[in-house]
């Protein structure tokens, strides 16, 4: 496996602007590493992967659904939730990565889950506050994950269910499961 390889294949799966997100999800991931225990090879790695399947048509998302054994239950929601689990997938078979943390890094971006990887958390905070992204709310996200990741978790999760709500959208339940999760980490920490 040769991180060049990685990048000029995942780089193919996307238009450019989906990959000069990936790149600026790699770089706020290296920067929110800085002071964590993780390894900034896996971080690096982690960020260029997530997105590999983002583009991939919905058929062939469904259909590796379906062969990979993931949950037939994403099926029911939002074609966005799909593209996580089947890239984890997709990196084990294509890339031979078999480091279980980097692979739920992957899978889990979109979604999250409770008890989140130090990796996992900076994944997903990266791709939700990198510098491209601009919405109400993002500042604040972006300044809570400098000191406190669990309680930008919580933000993020917050902002993503209520804006899935004003859009009258089904919300994943494991989101919901993943919030109260979270909610309950920063009050305890609130507490101590
Ligand atoms: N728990 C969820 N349930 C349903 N849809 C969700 C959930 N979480 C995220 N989404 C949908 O996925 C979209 C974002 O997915 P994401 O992987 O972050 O893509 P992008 O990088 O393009 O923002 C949101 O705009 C929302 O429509």
């Amino acid at each position: 496996m040769n991180l060049e390889q990685i990048i000029q294949a995942t780089k193919e799966q996307m238009p450019l602007s989906r990959w000069e997100h990936t790149l600026r999800v790699r770089d706020t991931a290296m920067a929110l590493a800085e002071g964590e225990s993780v390894d900034l090879q896996k971080v690096e790695l982690a960020a260029i992967l997530h997105d590999y399947c983002k583009f991939w048509p919905a058929e062939k998302l469904m259909a590796q659904i379906k062969e990979n054994n993931l949950p037939e239950e994403l099926l029911l929601y939002n074609k966005e939730l799909w593209h996580g689990p089947v890239g984890a997938e997709i990196a084990r078979k294509e890339w031979a990565i078999e480091d279980e943390d980097i692979l739920n890094a992957i899978r889990y971006h979109t979604t999250g889950r409770p008890g989140m990887s130090p990796l996992e958390k900076i994944i997903f905070l990266a791709d939700y506050i990198e510098p491209g992204r601009q919405f109400p709310g993002i500042d604040k996200v972006r300044q809570m994950a400098k000191t406190n990741m669990d309680q930008a978790l919580l933000q993020s999760l917050d902002n993503t269910i209520t804006f899935l709500i004003e859009k009258r959208q089904k919300v994943y339940p494991l989101t919901l499961i993943t919030r109260n999760y979270y909610l309950e980490q920063v009050m305890l920490q609130e507490r101590s």
